[in-house]
């Protein structure tokens, strides 16, 4: 009697056991290495998101299973990469097979209508978004938003004159500040007096600063979303989030990203109230209102909005970001910060502050920002792409809906790519020899990548070289003022300490 449930169960647990040994072998029988799964559930996720640093574990892992080695991401296929042919198959030369991002659970929930081109992920919708907002970070733009930049940066060395010689600062915080009322006047042309703003009061600053520290994919249903992403399931989880919201419906219990989104309205409102209404504007945000009113209706407002939040949120925190690893390295190398302010002496004077002189003249800066954002790349969880149809890259078979991640700490840290300098070694010259174009992933590669580079190292020269030019730049030494980094949505240091000593005129 006992007989038959006892083999019905055995029979059931035998197929579910064959269903996942055969779905966790799929690297196994592709004979490509693979780290052990630690969860059945989760597939590689539970042991990258409890360890501290997403991007550093990448790198151990390389370290152990070479430079093409397979995770999931629950059962999805991952394919972690720092081999440059591979990269460059699937970055470059097979961009229309990997235009995709994966969908994150954000993008999911706010859906097609409300795409931004960072998450677009059907290709005729990135490619209408990138189309239109590429112009607005041409070389000629960059050119006329110089002056801007400039004024921002007078508001920061206003507010360091304050601060008395040789006062250890957080300088990481005031940078926030500059970059905040950077994007908003280029690209909003909203004054938002937030480098004046002692108390904190900006709010959008602190919804920005809310989204970057409470990774959304990493709550509950963010977390289930992201391993079902690639099935219909997924679907289901944006509904059970919309559900959760319509039972507390009020706005202030909107996690950031969506909050912003929705203010996005009201924050480009105050924009057309604070200008005459006739007078046409030169900012970011005019392609974009140009477009939704073109009669071809190139763009639709929840786009136009969804692309300002982008905006916002890439202009603000990579670039403080960047700007702290910057002043961080320029305070423990004396002689690289003393070549440093030789050159600006040689080219630069407040006269001739243009965007040539800035862009082009100043060699060995250009060099150190590189060197910087080679040691510390930022966003590189950014820098993953979904496979649309199944293909050969470099004799893998890759099928649909593969995830891949680019290591980008073990591309930057490759002594091949980078020597003959040891690669640990800070040494801005190493940027002077030609090297592979994609052996520098801090801003992405391929069609898809950063859209407001150009910016961002325009912005991030300006300021260094405005600073230096007035203050040296000391270290902190205390241990208690070391740099923490921590890896949440991007890699950021805690707080940047730093002592500042006014030149002598
Ligand atoms: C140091 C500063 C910055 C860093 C390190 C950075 C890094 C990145 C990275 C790694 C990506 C993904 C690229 C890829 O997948 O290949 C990206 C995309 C993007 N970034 Fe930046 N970024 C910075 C500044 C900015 C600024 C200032 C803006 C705009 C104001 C911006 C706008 C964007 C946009 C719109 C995308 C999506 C592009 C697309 O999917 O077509 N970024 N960025």
């Amino acid at each position: 009697m006992m007989f038959l449930p006892i083999l019905l169960i055995g029979i059931i647990i035998f197929l579910i056991s064959y269903v996942i040994y055969h779905r966790y072998s799929y690297f196994f029988r592709r004979s490509i290495p693979s780290p052990a799964i630690t969860s059945i559930i989760f597939g590689h996720l539970s042991e990258l998101w409890s360890v501290q640093s997403y991007s550093e574990q990448l790198r151990q892992w390389t370290l152990q299973y070479g430079s093409i080695y397979g995770t999931f991401e629950g059962t999805r296929p991952l394919y972690v990469v720092s081999d440059m042919k591979f990269i460059e198959e699937v970055y470059v030369k097979q961009f229309a097979r990997f235009y995709a991002r994966r969908t994150a659970f954000s993008s999911r929930i706010l859906g097609n209508t409300r795409s931004n081109v960072f998450t677009a992920n059907l290709p005729q919708l990135w490619k209408r978004q990138r189309m239109i907002l590429n112009p607005t970070f041409s070389g000629a733009k960059m050119r006329r938003l110089l002056p801007t930049v400039d004024i921002c940066i007078n508001t920061f060395l206003e507010r360091l004159s304050m601060i008395t010689d040789g006062t250890i600062i957080n300088i990481y915080e005031i940078y926030k500040r500059l970059t905040m009322d950077v994007i908003c006047q280029c690209a909003f042309s909203i004054d938002t007096k937030v480098q004046n703003d002692m108390n904190n009061n900006n709010i959008y600053m602190k919804k920005i600063e809310e989204l970057f520290a409470k990774d959304f994919e990493r709550t509950n249903l963010g977390k289930i979303h992201r391993i079902i992403s690639n099935t219909r399931l997924a679907r289901i989880c944006s509904l059970l989030y919309q559900l959760k919201q319509f039972f507390h419906c009020q706005t202030s219990s909107l996690p950031a990203n969506f909050w912003l989104i929705e203010n996005m309205q009201k924050f480009i409102q105050q924009r057309v109230i604070e200008l005459d209404h006739k007078k046409r504007v030169d900012d970011f945000i005019q392609l974009m209102i140009d477009a939704v009113h073109s009669e071809k209706g190139q763009l639709s407002s929840s786009e136009l909005f969804s692309n300002a939040f982008v905006l916002l949120i890439a202009g603000f925190e990579t670039t403080s970001t960047a700007l702290g690893y910057c002043t961080y390295r320029l305070a423990i190398h004396q002689d690289i910060q003393a070549k440093l302010y030789e050159e600006i002496l040689e080219h630069w004077s407040s006269e001739t502050n243009s965007y040539d002189v800035i862009m082009t003249k100043l060699t060995y800066l250009d060099y150190f920002v590189k060197e910087v954002l080679r040691m510390y790349p930022i966003a590189i969880q950014a820098i993953n792409r979904q496979c649309m149809e199944d293909t050969d890259v470099v004799g893998y078979q890759i099928e649909k809906g593969s995830l891949i991640q680019v290591d980008v700490f073990s591309v930057h840290f490759n002594q091949e790519l980078w020597g003959p300098e040891a690669v640990e070694e800070f040494h801005p010259e190493r940027h002077s020899q030609k090297r592979n174009p994609l052996a520098f992933l801090t801003f992405g590669a391929g069609p898809r990548t950063c859209l407001g580079m150009r910016f961002a190292l325009m912005e991030i020269k300006l300021c260094l070289v405005r600073l230096i030019n007035e203050y040296q730049l000391l270290p902190a030494s205390d241990e208690k003022y070391k740099m923490n980094i921590r890896e949440h949505i991007v890699i950021q240091p805690e707080k940047v300490f730093v002592r500042l000593e006014k030149r002598s005129a």
